[in-house]
């Protein structure tokens, strides 16, 4: 059975990039950049102060010796006379450094009295100067496409004027449950029901990556339901799916995906939870079937869809890389199947340390509440002992996946 690395690295394969548009750099956070950004012009544009002080010629900066002071530059003054021979100009951080001026002293180290300045040390040559394109020449790259904008990005871009924003388009992506049981949040709850709560988790893990749910409700157990709704999910860039995917007699997502004219690419991963996945593509649409159980569907939509969202919405990097944790405990699997341990982090001294957050059965959501991270095993693994170094992923931020030492 295919193993959880290679279900990804083939889901990747066949996922692209949407396509672009422009926004603007108003509501550009957290969007991805489309198109790489050069810098328009140097920066700084030009020589200036980074104190307010006086601008001076170090050669006129003899120890005892009260230059005149001449002139005054505020920040947003423009370039204008050179520094008077033989004087001390007054200048503010940014303002643009006269002509002939080759060093600043701040105003921690200088006495004005009378108009004459006086220094308490001979200055450094050239200290306190921003060196016009120091940060950035006129053509360099300044921020590579497929970089989600911060507010850093966000500053720098607004530093050069850009006011629209090349960015790669929001996927919306169709959410389909299906089972009979099934009843929506709020509605009446019959015997034998239970709450379509995969739906709106999956809503949840879509809006925080940037993209737009559209939420399809609930097909039902029977052809007729099922090729409505995901006739309808196909319409999306992407559809997920959730349950009815196993061996059931009802179980029919896939055949009627493959009845609309879907390909299958993969079916059933070599992971536990989340052994009967699917993906399938209907054009060049992607299409995940989870599996029903909320654990299992969770877990597969951060490990496989995820990667396959970011790569959509062009991401640069797909895959969220692993941290290095210390186990707290024994972990024992049997071997032959790769599983996802749910588990509890602390950071202790800036280290993080691992224990499982409970009963790993799928069945139990209450240790994925309780989760901070994911720690893959490999299929192979049998026993790691406690002490051992295991790779986590962090499930959210890591404010918010990590528990403070007490
Ligand atoms: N004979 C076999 N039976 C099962 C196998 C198997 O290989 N052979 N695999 C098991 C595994 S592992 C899983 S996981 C489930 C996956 O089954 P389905 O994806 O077809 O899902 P269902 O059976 O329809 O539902 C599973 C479980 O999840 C609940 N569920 C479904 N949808 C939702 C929803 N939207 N919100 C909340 N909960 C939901 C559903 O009521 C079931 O309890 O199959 C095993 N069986
Ligand atoms: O994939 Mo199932 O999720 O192992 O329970």
């Amino acid at each position: 059975m295919l193993r959880f690395e290679e279900a990804r690295r083939l889901i990747l394969t066949h996922t692209s990039p949407l396509d672009t548009e422009r926004i603007s750099l108003f509501t550009a956070g957290g969007r991805v950049l489309a198109e790489e950004i050069r810098a328009p012009w140097d920066l700084p544009p030009w020589d200036n102060s980074a104190m307010d002080g006086y601008a001076v010629r170090l050669a006129d900066c003899a120890p005892g010796r009260r230059l005149p002071v001449r002139g005054y530059l505020p920040a947003g003054a423009v370039p204008g006379a050179a520094l008077a021979p033989g004087a001390a100009a007054k200048i503010m951080t940014g303002a643009p450094l006269p002509a002939e001026a080759d060093t600043i002293v701040p105003f921690e180290q200088a006495d004005e009295q009378d108009g004459q300045v006086s220094f308490s040390s001979t200055p450094q040559a050239g200290a306190h100067i921003r060196r016009r394109a120091e940060d950035l020449r006129s053509g360099d790259l300044v921020i590579p496409a497929g970089t989600p904008l911060r507010p850093a990005e966000i500053g720098m871009l607004a530093t050069f004027g850009k006011i629209l924003i090349p960015v790669f388009r929001r996927a919306r992506i169709a959410v389909l449950s299906t089972g009979d049981e099934l009843v929506e949040p709020g509605d009446q709850l019959g015997e034998g029901r239970i709450i379509n709560s995969n739906a709106l988790a999956i809503a949840a893990a879509l809006s925080e990556l940037g993209a737009e749910p559209v939420l399809l409700g609930i097909a039902r157990d029977n052809r007729e339901s099922h090729l409505q709704l995901l006739g309808e999910g196909l319409k999306a860039d992407a559809l997920i799916t959730s349950a009815g995917i196993s061996t059931g007699d009802r179980d029919l997502v896939r055949e009627v995906l493959l009845e609309l004219g879907a390909t299958e690419i993969f079916y059933k991963i070599n992971i536990k939870p989340g052994r009967p996945t699917a993906f399938l593509r209907f054009g060049a649409k992607p299409v995940f079937c989870l599996p029903g159980n909320p654990v299992a569907t969770l877990i597969t939509f951060e490990e496989l869809v995820k990667p396959a969202v970011l790569r959509m919405m062009g991401h640069h990097r797909a895959i969220q890389p692993f941290i290095k944790g210390t186990l707290r405990e024994d972990v024992r699997k049997k071997p032959g199947r790769g599983q996802f341990l749910r588990v509890a982090l602390e950071i202790r001294d800036g280290r993080i340390l691992v224990s499982t957050s409970g009963d790993q059965n799928t069945g139990i959501l209450r240790t994925l509440v309780r989760a901070g991270g994911l720690v893959y095993l490999a299929p192979e693994a049998t026993h790691l002992p406690a002490g051992s170094e295991v790779d986590v992923h962090l499930l959210g931020t890591p404010r918010e996946a990590l528990d403070e030492q007490a």
